[in-house]
């Protein structure tokens, strides 16, 4: 089953200290959103998804802001069960092909999309999400791209999410605003469980 399909939203997560990872990543499977992307933008990221991978069986970890073929090593032997991109060059798609898991690169334009289209790809990020264009653009591509899915993250909020979600070129979308900064500082895994359970609802229709 594709990534895109496991929950109607990715949880993107910036984790300072990876103490708070374990925590954090129940509280979002309680929720109902196992599928979690911790992004590789902190020291402590590949801790993080070492310790989820570890302790967490009922999440499927995976690694963002994946730059380089260095970023998917490290993230695969970290424990990453899928990998995501905020945009994508042909060394970085090699490496993340060779990696043996799921991945998701970014793109932003028609022309970006066919790059990957030619590779064979039909599943992407669609990034950034609102600051391109939204859910008009998004559905403009969808007449000539028929065949490809995304997963738009970028600027998107619970009250935004559903629009996404609607589209028939949308498997599910990406955001922050699960795990806000100052829950993850004060250890308030309650609040974030429950913006999790919101999410998890939008499926619901
Ligand atoms: O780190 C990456 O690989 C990225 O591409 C960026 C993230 O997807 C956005 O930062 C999402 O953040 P929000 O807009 O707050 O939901």
């Amino acid at each position: 089953m594709s990534i895109l399909d496991l929950a109607p939203v990715i949880p993107v997560v910036v984790i300072e200290d990876a103490a708070t990872a374990v925590p954090l990543a129940r509280a979002l499977v309680a929720g109902g959103l196992p599928v979690i992307e911790v992004t590789l933008r902190t020291p402590a990221a590949l801790e993080s998804i070492r310790r989820i991978a570890a302790e967490v069986p009922d999440a499927v970890i995976g690694a963002g802001t994946v730059l380089a073929a260095a970023d998917v090593s490290a993230a695969v032997a970290a424990g990453s069960r899928f990998l995501v991109s905020p945009g994508w060059t042909p060394a970085l798609i090699d490496a993340m092909d060779g990696s043996g898991v799921p991945f998701l690169p970014g793109v932003a334009t028609a022309s970006e999309v066919l790059g990957l289209y030619e590779r064979g790809l039909r599943e992407m990020k669609f990034f950034p999400a609102e600051a391109a264009g939204g859910v008009p653009y998004l559905k403009a591509l969808s007449g000539p791209l028929p065949g490809v899915r995304f997963c738009p993250t970028g600027g998107i909020k619970v009250g935004t999410a559903r629009d996404y979600l609607d589209l028939p070129n949308v498997g599910c979308v990406g955001g922050t605003w699960l795990t806000p900064a100052d829950a993850l500082v004060t250890g308030d895994y309650a609040r974030i469980e429950k913006l999790a359970g919101e999410a998890a609802a939008l499926r619901l229709r």
